[in-house]
């Protein structure tokens, strides 16, 4: 643990107070480089620019300190973060192919970003992710190319629970501690039950064979049962000592601060600091950055401070009011958001004994929670999601279609003929919503599109950073996503149905009730029809919170916001690194991906790598 007082909160420590009478005076406190968003990408660069003792650097962020933050440690906990004061708690627009629902967008507001609360979850994605994203421009960014940067982030512990997992996969020397996490009882049943409908079990998801089979998840899961998040990792207590590093918390960057009033001088904009608040109607301060401002506030607040700086397509900012001043029109600013899509928890009936249902009940919550105080070890220190199969909705040795599916051409979106386009991940619970039902006993598995159509935006609602900015992802605006997604489902009702689940599962062959929270679970994968299953993704489809690329690589302006270098097209002394640079999105989970991109931002920055 490092010390709360290398967490500032008080601006006139660091920033210089902007004057009454207008732009804040000459004599702005100055760093190097201004990082802005202390979230997974931004604790990463933090630290690596600052091992040069002869760079300032100054990281910005809205939340609090990650050390003032418990809840966050415990692994098994994070859905309890949700909607409390570590999450911005964004949410869609009301989504027209999901019966106008509003859907909650979960990110993290506090060190370590969304690191700090996500689900722990912890792999490579597919390597041919990451060649699409060189066929899209994004030169150097190949999977040979950032895979060096991936394995410098990891610490990796081998388990003898996973003697087939081979270290030379994985870095030993890296900061990040990754490895496995204790699986719920009805875990290695599932993986057998996948084997059963064609689907093997793979040592681990993380190579360069990609991840298609089934799997246990690795996770960042440190030496005593607790997350271990890229703040833990990366902020250790001899880089927080560090004099030339200087980090601020509950803190609002307001927007950036640029050398020239438009894009009509010869020199064209530079970014040469940035203006942050404590509250809405507070004091404003200033910082300049004599380098580079870097801004790492993630897909969703990424493009809005852009777009509240000035940056963005001269239609949207002129539509606000008052208009936001451009400083460079760049019409891909919030463009091209992809998240996965989830078809929403599918409960399926267990018999007791084989989830981890029964900590709902207080006493052996509490045992629990006393288990994981004093050892670390138990349920707590556990994965809410285990493991999962990465598989291709087009693999004919997979029972995808029943007697009564309509079967549809569904197209290829994969990044390549061995990456997926479906996870099938399963959760030892059966979440039916608040107050979970007492004796209740099952798991819940998430059916994700992993290459969806459907792409969406972020726009400001208003031109104060205090205001969350318009989300509208435009889930299943593509019928491809959703035909996909049917698939997974249907294969769902088959796992539920296997020889190896006889016993442990406990179908309701009677039930009927659409409106229950085992339907479709019990159903019969011959049975269900198409539309039945459709329907019951509109009424129950979840964002899976991996939103990406909203301020993507591109070779131009005119198709992305930032270059392979990561600097914002047309404007100087600014970048981005967040996943909001993705060029597409990935066919798995993002959170190593994001570390690795900032691994490689921070080795090209100090090469100074501009072109
Ligand atoms: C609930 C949840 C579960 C997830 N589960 C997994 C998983 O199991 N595995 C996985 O790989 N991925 C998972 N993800 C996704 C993954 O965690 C993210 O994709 C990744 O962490 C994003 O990193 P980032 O650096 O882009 O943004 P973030 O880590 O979100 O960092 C952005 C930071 O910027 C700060 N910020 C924003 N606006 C401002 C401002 N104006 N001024 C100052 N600071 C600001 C934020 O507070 C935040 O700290 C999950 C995400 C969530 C939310």
């Amino acid at each position: 643990m490092g010390s709360s007082q290398s967490y500032l909160t008080d601006p006139s420590k660091w920033a210089t107070p902007v004057k009454e009478t207008g732009e804040g005076g000459d004599n702005w406190k100055v760093y190097d480089y201004v990082i802005v968003g202390g979230g997974t990408a931004g604790c990463v660069l933090a630290s690596r620019l600052s091992e040069d003792a002869g760079t300032t650097v100054l990281l910005i962020e809205a939340g609090n300190s990650h050390e003032k933050e418990f809840l966050t440690r415990i692994p098994l906990a994070w859905p309890r973060l949700l909607k409390t004061r570590v999450d911005w708690d964004y949410e869609t627009t009301p989504q027209k192919h999901a019966n106008d629902r509003v859907i909650p967008i979960p990110r993290g507001k506090v060190v370590g970003g969304s690191s700090s609360i996500n689900a722990l979850l912890w792999q490579h994605c597919s390597p041919e992710d990451f060649d699409e994203w060189v066929k899209l421009g994004a030169e150097g960014w190949s999977y040979e190319e950032l895979k060096p940067f991936i394995l410098k982030s990891e610490k990796f512990t081998p388990s003898p629970a996973h003697p087939d997992v081979q270290t030379s996969d994985h870095g030993s020397e890296g900061l990040w501690k990754i490895g496995y996490a204790p699986p719920a009882p009805i875990h290695e049943h599932i993986l057998d039950a996948c084997e059963e409908i064609g689907v093997p079990r793979i040592a681990d998801m993380s190579t360069a064979d990609g991840p298609r089979g089934a799997s246990t998840f690795m996770s960042f899961v440190d030496g005593k049962g607790g997350r271990h998040s890229v703040a833990n990792a990366y902020l250790t207590p001899s880089v927080l000592a560090r004099p030339n590093l200087t980090i601020s918390v509950n803190t609002y960057t307001e927007k950036i601060i640029f050398s020239t009033t438009g894009e009509d001088s010869a020199e064209g904009p530079r970014a040469i600091g940035v203006q942050v608040s404590q509250s809405r109607d507070g004091r404003k301060w200033r910082v300049k950055a004599a380098k580079e401002v870097i801004v790492c506030c993630g897909t969703i607040a990424t493009p809005q401070l852009l777009l509240l700086s000035g940056l963005g397509p001269s239609s949207h900012l002129n539509s606000l009011s008052p208009p936001i001043r451009i400083i460079k029109d760049l019409p891909q600013v919030g463009l091209n958001y992809f998240d996965h899509i989830s078809a929403g928890p599918l409960n399926i009936r267990a018999k007791p004994g084989y989830t981890f249902d029964y900590l709902n009940g207080p006493l052996s919550g509490l045992n629990a929670m006393v288990k994981w105080l004093i050892w670390g070890t138990g349920p707590m220190a556990s994965l809410a999601s285990p493991g999962a199969a990465f598989v291709r909705s087009d693999d004919e040795r997979i029972p995808f279609d029943g007697r009564s599916s309509t079967a549809v051409d569904i197209r290829d979106t994969t990044s390549g003929p061995n990456a997926p386009d479906l996870e099938i991940v399963w959760f030892p619970v059966a979440v039916l919503g608040v107050p979970t039902p007492k004796n209740v006993h099952g798991v819940s598995i998430g059916v994700v599109a992993l290459k969806p159509e459907s792409s969406g935006s972020v726009r400001l609602k208003t031109n104060n950073v205090y205001d969350k900015p318009l989300v509208d992802p435009d889930f299943f605006s593509s019928e491809n996503d959703l035909n996909t997604v049917v698939r997974g489902v249907r294969f769902s009702l088959r796992l539920a149905r296997t020889e190896r689940m006889k016993g442990i599962f406990d179908l309701d062959e009677r039930e009927e009730d659409t409106t229950s929270g085992f339907w479709p679970g019990d159903a019969d994968p011959d049975m269900i029809t198409d539309e039945e299953i459709k329907m019951f993704v509109r009424r129950n489809c979840a964002a899976a919170f991996h939103p990406t690329s909203t301020c993507r690589i591109s070779p131009t302006s005119d198709t992305g916001v930032v270059n392979p270098t990561l600097r914002v097209h047309g404007v100087k002394g600014l970048r981005i690194c967040d996943a909001s640079v993705f060029p597409s999105q990935l066919s798995g989970h993002p959170a190593a991906i994001v570390v690795g991109i900032a691994e490689k931002a921070a080795d090209m920055i100090r090469r100074g790598v501009y072109s």
